[in-house]
């Protein structure tokens, strides 16, 4: 823990729900809305376990039927997702240190990148809503690869967007599927305890810290 990792980071690829905003309650708030409303009730701390970094169409096959039409899932993620939106609406704004990590990045010439499990609706509303678009060299969603999180896909792709290999990549997540899917791509994760405690995450050889937020972040750790 807190080693640099082995090359230089030629790449910092964020997850965007939980990572760049502090948001996940509200994913799991408006998760609980939706089962409620067909009668299931869920546990939050262990949904939050088993789904987060999980694209919302993945969710709902596992808990209402893998067997549902896709038309189905879209029209019943789509209801799953502005209930999200409208609950967080009020709160959107960026982890503190983002703002001053990004700057730093660019003027060392890092490419930037998100790699998210949201849909392209939720990517506008917290990339737009925060006018961080500009910014990024590479947005991959969950329109964009077949397989969430802990499948490497997201990270792999936006990787190969930018152009730098994935053992030159650092990630930053906040779910330990995200860090999984990191680990499976290769790639080194720092870990940001927005959503779950610093214990939730050990076991993970790829994790090169765990912080609170950006701003607790040394900078030899990510500019070696
Ligand atoms: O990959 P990210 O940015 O953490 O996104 C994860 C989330 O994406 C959301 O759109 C889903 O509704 C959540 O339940 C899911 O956990």
């Amino acid at each position: 823990m807190h080693s640099a990792p082995a090359t230089p980071a030629r790449a910092f690829l964020f997850d965007m729900e939980g990572t760049i905003v502090d948001n996940m309650g509200f994913h799991t708030d408006s998760w609980i809305t939706f089962f409620a409303r067909r009668g299931r009730a869920i546990e939050a701390e262990e949904f939050f376990r088993a789904t987060a970094g999980r694209q919302g169409g993945e969710i709902i096959r596992s808990y209402l039927g893998e067997h549902l039409p896709d038309d189905e899932v879209a029209r019943l993620n789509h209801e799953k997702e502005s209930v999200y939106r409208e609950l967080y609406a009020p709160h959107l704004e960026a982890v503190t240190g983002f703002d001053a990590l990004i700057a730093r990045a660019k003027e060392q010439g890092v490419k930037l990148a998100v790699g998210t499990a949201a849909p392209p609706a939720n990517v506008a509303f917290t990339l737009d809503g925060l006018d961080l678009r500009r910014h990024f060299d590479a947005i991959v969603g969950a329109q964009d690869v077949a397989r969430g999180k802990p499948h490497p896909d997201v990270f792999l792709k936006a990787a190969e967007l930018c152009g730098v290999a994935p053992e030159h990549c650092i990630v930053f997540e906040d779910a330990p599927l995200g860090v999984e899917a990191a680990r499976r791509a290769g790639m080194s994760c720092v870990v940001l305890t927005t959503t779950l405690p610093p214990e939730a995450f050990t076991g993970f050889d790829n994790v090169i810290a765990i912080v609170r937020d950006f701003g607790e972040l040394k900078a030899e750790l990510l500019f070696a």
